[in-house]
């Protein structure tokens, strides 16, 4: 669904320029459900509006479905916004409409995207468990329940894309939770493709893959244990297993705290044992 190789953004005001992404890599199955995490200025916010079409990429290759980002004109970034992604902010005050009910929220969505239909609009207020709901004003929610409101609006135009940008950022734990099992049951019942991005990594462990960012590239992978490995793990209650990322040219990034913590400085020697790679470092005294 997603497949993104050595994507580069660069932000220019006057003479300065920010390189937000510097040749990050990130492939997304269809149909999976990913977390992003990453220090506050990694670059998860700048990736997001890449996929979601609100910004141009500067280099690289971004692809989402069959639509190519660096490519596309204006009128079809307009039709990608439209048809292929749905959009969650962590501060939705955006695109509710507080004098509305939740119905004609949705639906209002609908009718932007160009067709109504009642019966969906319906479906997606159950899905987000708020049947119970239907005729309030969304003034007469709570910050949780207008941000499931959000979540069935982003899906009125049928997606197969959904991005979350901090979505579960300004609710409690209890309700980030449950918005967490919202995006779980979503994905199996839209089979829409969904992309988190949090700083909480004890949500990010609810899904089955976390792909961290730092310095605007993909630096290292979680990915949740097989149910023989969960069992073995048990113990330390660890469910998701570490990966670092190798890129297509076999350059690997070693985590800052594993480069301190061993002293690894610009070089380090490489062999195998027994089918595993071994990283050793040289003594320099
Ligand atoms: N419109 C912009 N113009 C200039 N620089 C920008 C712009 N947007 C982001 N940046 C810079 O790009 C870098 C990445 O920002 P980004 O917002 O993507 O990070 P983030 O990981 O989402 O951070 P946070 O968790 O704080 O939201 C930062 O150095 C930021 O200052």
């Amino acid at each position: 669904m997603i497949d993104c190789e050595g994507l580069v953004k660069i932000y220019k005001s006057d003479d300065v320029e920010v390189v937000a992404l510097q040749g990050l890599n990130l492939k997304v199955e269809h149909k999976e459900m990913i977390a992003i995490i990453g220090n506050s200025g990694s670059g998860k916010s700048t990736l997001l509006n890449i996929l979601g079409g609100l910004d141009r990429p500067s280099a690289g290759k971004a692809i989402v479905g069959e639509w190519d980002l660096l490519q596309i004109n204006e009128k079809e970034r307009v039709a990608y916004k439209r048809n292929t992604v749905g959009f969650i902010w962590q501060n939705n005050s955006r695109n509710l409409l507080p004098y509305l009910t939740v119905l004609e929220n949705v639906e209002t969505a609908m009718m932007v995207a160009g067709k109504v239909d009642s019966a969906y609009a319906k479906q997606l207020i159950e899905w987000v468990g708020l049947s119970h709901r239907i005729h309030n004003k969304l003034v007469q929610l709570s910050g949780g329940e207008q941000q499931r409101t959000a979540i069935a609006i982003s899906l009125a135009n049928r997606p197969s894309l959904l991005l979350a940008d901090e979505p579960t950022g300004s609710v409690d734990v209890q309700t980030s939770d449950q918005i967490m099992n919202i995006f779980r049951s979503l994905n199996q019942e839209t089979g829409a493709t969904i992309v988190i991005v949090t700083h909480d990594l004890s949500l990010a462990r609810k899904v089955d893959r976390v792909v961290a960012i730092r310095d605007g590239m993909t630096s290292s992978e979680m990915i949740k244990r097989s149910a023989s490995e969960s069992e073995q793990s048990a113990r330390t209650q660890e469910e998701h297993e570490e990966y670092a990322v190798v890129d297509r040219f076999g350059r690997l990034q070693i985590p800052e705290e594993l480069r301190q913590k061993l002293g690894i400085q610009n070089k380090v020697k490489l062999s195998v044992e027994h089918a595993k790679l071994m990283l050793e470092v040289p003594n320099t005294k």
